[in-house]
């Protein structure tokens, strides 16, 4: 006999499945000359041995204190160009929230866990959302036939869930507004200068960190890169109290508050967690990567020499998922111009399709993301191999660091 479910409909399904990247001439051009080399040695018989693996240091699970300044640098023309390493995407993916849930962590922040899927791949990607002003609109919309319960469980509560609750909404809530935009309201908000904004005003834009997955740094405690520990910082300052202005930065601590001032609304802040691991080449290409760096080649070379982009990453999820949560105007985490570029439209071939009724993305700010190794302080992921590593990306991958800071670095890495 049928059983009557008070469960809604499940949604029909997103996906589609994604063409498969293709790899550039200029890609094996680079690795070309390695490539040479290896089949040179292969053929003399003549491979080393790879020196002994450096024992893996352990990545902190909790950060030091030391912050760059939140208000980020302003983002110049040359960044908002078309990169050389990024993929382009056919169209704008097309994004919905799952389900949420509160997560309280080990270091006394609570967290929005939300689960997305999405038409272009069958990946579980992630956002994690730090404060409670941040909402995802898919999630949100009512869906035909849900109960309360079904709400409440798929996490499109407001507050807190309790034992006993019924409602997914307080009484004090707002109705949802699910509207679209008009065009012109599109447009009269696209049209504002950003260049125009005061820095206190840049401090209450979210905090937004595009972060790929790595098992190997965030799992294992590689330290052959600085995967784990860009994760622990992104954290780290998302959970940090409002900063009101660039006086609070460099300490870690939040500037005081003047008793009876205003209190600055806290932007709350998003690690939008792709599952492109291995700069998207997967785990186990990335396995065989290491053991070509570990014969003498760098982080791209070894890419190439597998027939894989130097990053076969892009971003177009993250643009969506950034949309769904209305963070179209951030702060955003990164010394990777290519996340710049993709994030603002420029990964999509031809005309970029922003959805009727949204936003174009604007990186107001980007805040780089400099080692505590660079920074001179204690813990991080440090070693010589984190220091190839972090040079490749700067000579080869075109990764945004100031120069002194580049220099200074270097010369830490080299030393070590
Ligand atoms: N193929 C390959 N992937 C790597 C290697 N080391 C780390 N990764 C991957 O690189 C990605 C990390 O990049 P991110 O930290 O998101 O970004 P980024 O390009 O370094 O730029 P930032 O925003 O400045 O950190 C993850 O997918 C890692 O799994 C490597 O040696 N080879």
């Amino acid at each position: 006999m049928d059983q009557q479910s008070n469960a809604s409909a499940p949604p029909p399904p997103l996906h589609e499945p994604k063409p498969r990247l293709h790899l550039s001439h200029s890609h094996l051009a680079l690795a070309a000359p390695r490539l040479n080399e290896l089949q040179r040695e292969d053929n003399d018989e003549a491979v080393k041995i790879p020196p002994a693996l450096v024992s893996p240091a352990f990545t902190p699970p909790t950060t030091m204190p030391g912050t760059p300044d939140l208000a980020g640098v302003r983002i110049g023309k040359d960044e908002r160009e078309l990169g050389v390493g990024m993929q382009l995407e056919e169209k704008e993916p097309i994004v919905r929230c799952i389900v949420r849930a509160r997560i309280p962590t080990t270091t006394g922040t609570e967290v929005y866990l939300h689960l997305y899927e999405n038409n272009v791949d069958t990946k579980e990607h992630l956002a994690i959302v730090f404060g409670d002003t941040i909402r995802s609109t898919s999630l949100d919309a009512p869906r035909p036939g849900e109960t309360e319960m079904d709400r409440m469980v798929r996490g499109a509560y407001t507050g807190k869930l309790y034992p006993g609750r019924t409602s997914s909404r307080l009484p004090t809530d707002p109705p949802i507004d699910n509207t679209p935009l008009s065009e012109e309201a599109v447009r009269e908000k696209q049209d504002r200068d950003d260049a125009e904004m005061s820095n206190t005003e840049v401090l209450q834009l979210p905090l937004v960190r595009i972060h790929s997955e790595c098992y190997t740094g965030e799992v294992s405690w590689s330290a052959r890169c600085d995967c784990g520990e860009q994760l622990d910082e992104a954290a780290r300052l998302m959970s940090l109290p409002s900063l009101s202005s660039r006086s609070g930065a460099g300490s870690g601590i939040a500037t005081p508050r003047t008793p009876g001032a205003p209190q600055p609304h806290n932007p709350g802040g998003v690690i939008v967690y792709l599952r492109q691991e291995g700069r998207g080449i997967g785990l186990g290409e990335k396995l065989k990567a290491y053991n070509l760096q570990d014969l003498g080649n760098d982080t791209v070379e070894a890419n190439l020499l597998l027939r894989h982009p130097a990053d076969g990453r892009s971003y177009g999820v993250a643009r969506a998922i950034l949309r769904d949560l209305k963070c179209t105007r951030v702060r955003l985490l990164t010394n990777n111009p290519d996340k710049v570029r993709a994030l603002e439209g420029g990964g999509v071939k031809g005309e970029s399709a922003v959805p009727q009724g949204e936003e174009r993305i604007r990186v107001v700010r980007r805040v780089g993301m400099v080692p505590k190794m660079w920074r001179g302080e204690e813990g991080g992921v440090r070693g010589e191999e984190v220091g190839k590593y972090l040079r490749t990306k700067i000579t080869k991958m075109g990764h945004l660091l100031a120069e002194d800071q580049g220099d200074r670095s270097l010369d830490v890495l080299t030393n070590n």
